[in-house]
């Protein structure tokens, strides 16, 4: 009798011994790689990293930060310092400094120096190109890995968040990133209906920059857009609406402002945003088969991604499509421990990676 690999059961058990001893040499792990933070999930230990997405470069092109310090440089350097963000839209918009970012964070949580990385899991937007694919393949295994596996980012989402995606009962997913809103129904360890907006957080920061220019004289960064969304955004109105106090550069005379802002213009500014992503679900739902339709009122929708957290969205959505709505647990973290789930069990989510 033979393996799966051909070999007898006395070669097998060798060889599976050989493997158990020299595991020690080796690293496995899970990459979520967004447009806004990449997190990093080693076998056995967990999620050992959580950074933003962005590399710092001096003139000749080589890292000087990655992830937190290369965020705290962002849109504060000079002429011998620059910041990438290599993802736009959920994918490698460049790939040399994707790739150095990869390096960059995989170094930062090796445990030993001579560990080699051997198995990676990455996930990816369900909607990308085969192209698209191949070239996140090709940086996972330029960045050291020896054997890729992709998934797309609904399915991980769906794992993460606890469901058994082999049952054939449909769920929803809306995974709202940095760089793209994906909306998929899984069933029966497939993707029955997806789809992938190039719209996310992102967007609703640059909504939030324009506005303030346009209404109020106002030039912002993108630092501060961000904390406007996280601190003061809303979907749909607030029971006791927020204010706060930003600053920025008066558009005007030129000089830095300081102006008090409320929850009521964060939110007219993104609202067209908004309404895109709650349209594209309605139209998602309008997709679906009847009988997962059946799953899905029953189940409801599932949020996650950073852009779960904005105020009242699962409001606006209940509200709009009349179902219901949930917000998954620590939604920032869920397409990770999705992914690091596949690690963990390649061969029970082997349906499910390519
Ligand atoms: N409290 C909050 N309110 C609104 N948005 C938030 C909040 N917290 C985080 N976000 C947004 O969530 C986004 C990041 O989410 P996430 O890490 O899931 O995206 P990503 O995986 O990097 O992106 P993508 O999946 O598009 O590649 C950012 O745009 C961030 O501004």
């Amino acid at each position: 009798m033979s393996d799966s690999s051909g070999a007898n059961p006395s070669q097998s058990s060798k060889k599976q011994a050989q493997k158990g001893f020299l595991d020690f040499l080796y690293t496995d792990i899970a990459i979520d790689l967004g447009t806004a933070n990449t997190l990093i999930y080693s076998r056995g230990e967990g999620i050992v990293l959580n950074e933003p997405s962005i590399v710092a470069l001096n003139q000749q092109n080589v890292p000087v930060a990655t992830g937190h310090q290369a965020r705290l440089m962002h849109e504060k350097t000079h002429n011998k310092i620059r910041t990438v963000r290599p993802l736009r839209d959920g994918v490698i918009a460049d790939f040399e400094v994707a790739e150095q970012m990869i390096r960059g964070m995989i170094k930062k949580v090796k445990m030993k120096w001579y560990s080699t990385t051997r198995q990676m899991v990455i996930c990816v937007p369900s909607g990308i190109t085969e192209v698209e694919r191949r070239a996140v393949r090709d940086s996972a295994e330029h960045a050291g890995a020896k054997e890729v596996y992709l998934v797309d980012e609904p399915m991980a989402a769906a794992i993460g968040i606890g469901l058994d995606v082999h049952e054939p009962v449909g769920s929803m997913i809306v995974d709202i990133g940095g760089g793209t809103t994906e909306i998929a129904v899984i069933a029966l360890s497939g993707i029955v209906y997806a789809q992938s907006v190039r719209l996310g957080g992102d967007e609703l920061n640059e909504d939030i920059i324009n506005y303030f220019r346009r209404n109020h004289n106002l030039l912002i960064g993108e630092r501060t857009a961000e904390k406007i969304k996280c601190e003061i955004g809303s979907a749909a109105p607030l029971d006791e609406e927020l204010e706060m106090i930003t600053k920025g550069r008066d558009l005007v005379n030129g000089v830095p402002r300081t102006r008090h802002i409320t929850s009521k213009d964060a939110r007219e500014a993104i609202a067209e945003s908004v309404n895109t992503i709650v349209e594209s679900i309605t139209k998602s739902l309008e997709q679906t088969p009847p009988e997962l339709s059946a799953d899905i009122l029953d189940r409801g929708i599932m949020l996650t991604g950073g852009g779960a957290l904005l105020k009242n969205l699962d409001k606006l959505i209940m509200e709009t499509t009349d179902l219901p709505v949930h917000i998954a647990e620590d939604p920032l973290t869920a397409v990770v421990r999705g992914t690091g789930a596949i690690l963990e069990n390649l061969e029970y989510y082997r349906p499910v990676i390519s």
